[in-house]
């Protein structure tokens, strides 16, 4: 499946319908890394490990995520720019290099496991919609705020300096990147402000980009990103771009998930995707995440049903999610599945 001569909306509802209308993102990248012992206590954070010597703990994850079920997996450039891997010694043409690696790790994992799926067909699951699930790479973007590496992006401020003009600078150059290295997709995500959202849709179309995108925002309740802007208003500017096809939250608490689809369904009719975190919130001073008093470590997995009849259509999960997590999504909407394919 292609979006090459076909409108980006229409290869993204075709995708969804090949997905049976739902389908299952993957979670947390950097905290699974983490799990699997990279040190990403880093100004690139996850993307430390698109150098070569970690390459292989990229795919693992991706891999896992693939087999606990994932749609869409997303690449590990979310904190992955030319300018942080210069700050970090590395050349232009290495920064070049990294973030296609990004892309091309992702479609090798997609390749593996569509291997195994085929070779190992004594083991295969039994649940023919699962086994032919369609998978997409998408290629991650975070936002300005998260290059900046001190939490920006939870609090979306970034001062008068900072014009629509600056942050369609800033991205310009990753995302022709990450797009002419084949992703299928391009997730925007945990965009923190409006101002965000209207670059990266001048972008797209100043650049003539046609591959599909996703606007996904973090929020810090159930009608507002977490700057203060209305989702009401964010999705509106992503309603309005041609390219957007799907709106959504990311790395959002799940007790706010369900006002916020609510929300977006006002200002937009494309699919609504969510993938919250775990509910901990992120202190960037100790670079940790602490449980907060309003509620201990969700798990949001027995909400995906009622997100989904609210008007969801993708589910996955955020920082703190695990495969586990994806897991029990995917149950959730394909039914039981064995664990292998695998
Ligand atoms: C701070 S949100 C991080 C999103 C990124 N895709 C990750 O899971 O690591
Ligand atoms: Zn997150």
């Amino acid at each position: 499946m292609g979006f090459k001569g076909k409108e980006a909306s229409s290869f993204f509802r075709d995708f969804l319908d090949e997905c049976g209308g739902s389908a299952v993102i993957d979670g947390g990248f950097a905290t699974e890394l983490e799990r699997h012992g990279a040190d990403l206590n880093d100004q690139l954070w996850s993307a430390k490990c698109l150098v070569s010597s970690s390459s292989h703990l990229v795919r693992r994850v991706h891999l896992d995520y693939l087999e606990a079920g994932a749609n869409i997996i997303l690449t590990a450039s979310y904190q992955a720019t030319i300018k942080g891997f210069e700050a970090k010694g590395f050349s232009r043409e290495e920064g070049v290099t990294m973030l296609r690696r990004s892309v091309e790790i992702a479609r090798e994992a997609r390749e593996i496991y569509h291997d195994r799926c085929t070779k190992d067909s004594s083991d295969f699951m039994r649940n023919e919609r699962y086994r032919k699930r369609p998978i997409l790479i998408a290629a991650s973007v975070g936002s300005y705020g998260a290059y900046l590496a001190d939490g920006s992006e939870y609090v979306g401020d970034y001062g008068d300096s900072v014009t629509v003009q600056t942050l369609k600078d800033f991205h310009r150059e990753r995302v022709k990147i990450l797009v002419d290295a084949g992703a299928d997709l391009i997730a925007f995500e945990t965009i923190p402000n409006k101002l965000e959202a209207q670059a990266y849709a001048e972008l797209l179309d100043e650049e003539g980009i046609e591959t599909p995108a996703w606007f996904s925002f973090s929020c810090k309740d159930e009608s507002n990103v977490v700057s203060g802007d209305s989702i009401f208003e964010c999705a509106s500017v992503a309603d309005s771009c041609r390219q957007v096809v799907a709106v959504g939250v990311n790395c959002t608490a799940p007790r706010f998930i369900h006002g916020l689809i609510s929300s977006i369904k006002k200002a937009t009719s494309k699919p609504v995707l969510v993938y919250p975190n775990s509910g901990e919130t992120y202190i960037s001073e100790s670079n940790q995440w602490v449980k907060s008093s309003e509620s201990a470590k969700d798990d949001f997995v027995p909400y995906i049903g009622k997100w989904r009849d609210a008007g969801a259509s993708l589910f996955g999960g955020c920082c703190r999610t695990t495969p586990n997590t994806i897991r029990g999504i995917a149950e959730a909407i394909y039914g039981k599945v064995q664990d292998k394919c695998m």
